[in-house]
């Protein structure tokens, strides 16, 4: 499309086809293409190609040797792009820049497992990340990080460190309460140990703070999600009817505290038969799909259910953040979505025009 000579008439880059071919990509991360704001240096290597530097302003990394793909294509000429990830500055709580709640209608749909790998997945996408375990009934995230039995300790005596499980920061009320006494809670009290844990935690700067809140949709989880500064809500549900129908209260719930919800992530969506590779719905078929689209939310990845997630997950290691795992790409691609989602509903972006014509 751009040739040789109109790129590089000049010896410095012409930066205009560079900037139409990165506006030109789409994906559901990009769905707008990647815009000019985010260059902030294009050189002219020795070997011709040409190197951008791009900053992100939310989680995308492994989607760059695509982008780097599709605009050598375009200009036909090899692009290799540098990136790194700087969410804006504005911060939603103290120096974390967004919370996201992960909830569930139903237990036992792997909402824990779903939230620990969505922070491996947002951090493997080149973001500073943390996660709360906010599930009193059945703190899972020390284990699911290879952190159990582990006690945690504090700064100055206010505030507690958190732990560090590769890069990512954890927190988790099954440290501080015994989960059997948890099951006596009422929301405020619920919600007050969420919040002190929060506040008095020394996170440090995050880019995303994901919350695993308690399953359901009562009164503990409903104060919490009003008391929690959240950007927004993800659902995690499996295709059964029942959880379907419960997920369906956890976007009432949400809607009725005002936080967006970001969109559903169908956990155990399918089973792919080791023999042929076909892949079986066990728990049936686009469920979280229709539910989606009756909402207007969308399906952020459809996560399979696989032996290795929950071998991972016994081990104490996130399959997320180990690439050769097939599955690590489901979650990356909800974090991305996420991480996108969260940086276009942001107000400070300038709004698309959408300009409406007659023919
Ligand atoms: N996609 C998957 N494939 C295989 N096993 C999975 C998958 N997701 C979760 N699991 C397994 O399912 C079980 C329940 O998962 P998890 O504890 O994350 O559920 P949960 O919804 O958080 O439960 P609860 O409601 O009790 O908090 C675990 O043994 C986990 O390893």
């Amino acid at each position: 499309m751009f040739g040789l000579s109109k790129l590089f008439s000049s010896k410095s880059v012409q930066k205009q086809p560079i900037i139409a071919a990165l506006a030109g990509y789409r994906s559901a991360a990009f769905a707008v293409g990647v815009d000019e704001k985010f260059i902030n240096g294009i050189e002219l290597q020795s070997d011709h190609s040409v190197l951008l530097n791009l900053t992100l302003p939310f989680a995308a990394l492994s989607e760059m040797p695509k982008v780097a793909e599709f605009v050598s294509q375009k200009l036909k000429q090899t692009v290799v792009i540098n990136a790194h990830v700087e969410l804006p500055k504005a911060c939603k709580f103290k120096s974390i820049k967004h919370i996201v709640l992960v909830a569930s209608g139903k237990g036992g749909v792997g909402k824990s497992t779903t939230a620990v790998n969505l922070a491996g997945a947002l951090n493997a996408e080149g973001a500073k990340v943390g996660i709360l375990d906010a599930d009193i009934y059945g703190p899972s995230i020390p284990m699911l990080l290879g952190l159990s039995g582990a006690a945690p300790t504090a700064q100055d005596d206010k505030q507690l460190l958190p732990f560090d499980a590769n890069g990512i920061k954890a927190q988790s009320i099954g440290f501080l309460v015994p989960s059997d006494d948890a099951t006596v809670w009422r929301g405020p009290m619920a919600s007050g140990a969420v919040n002190q844990l929060l506040n008095e935690t020394a996170w440090g700067e995050l880019d995303y703070l994901i919350v695993d809140m308690p399953p359901g949709t009562g009164d503990i989880q409903l104060t919490m999600s009003q008391k929690v500064p959240a950007s927004g809500a993800v659902i995690v549900t499996t295709p059964q009817d029942l959880a379907l129908a419960d997920a369906q209260k956890g976007i009432a719930m949400f809607n009725k505290v005002n936080v967006p919800v970001l969109g559903m992530i169908e956990n155990m969506s399918h089973f792919l038969c080791s023999h042929c590779g076909e892949p079986n719905h066990v728990f049936g078929k686009d469920g979280a799909i229709k539910l989606a689209q009756r909402h207007g939310v969308p399906v952020l990845s459809k996560i399979p259910l696989a032996i290795d997630i929950r071998e991972y997950s016994e081990q104490g290691k996130l399959i997320a953040m180990d690439n050769q795992a097939a599955v690590s790409k489901t979650y990356a691609d909800a974090a991305r979505l996420i991480a996108s989602t969260l940086y276009y509903q942001q107000p400070h972006h300038d709004s698309v025009e959408i300009v409406i014509t007659d023919d």
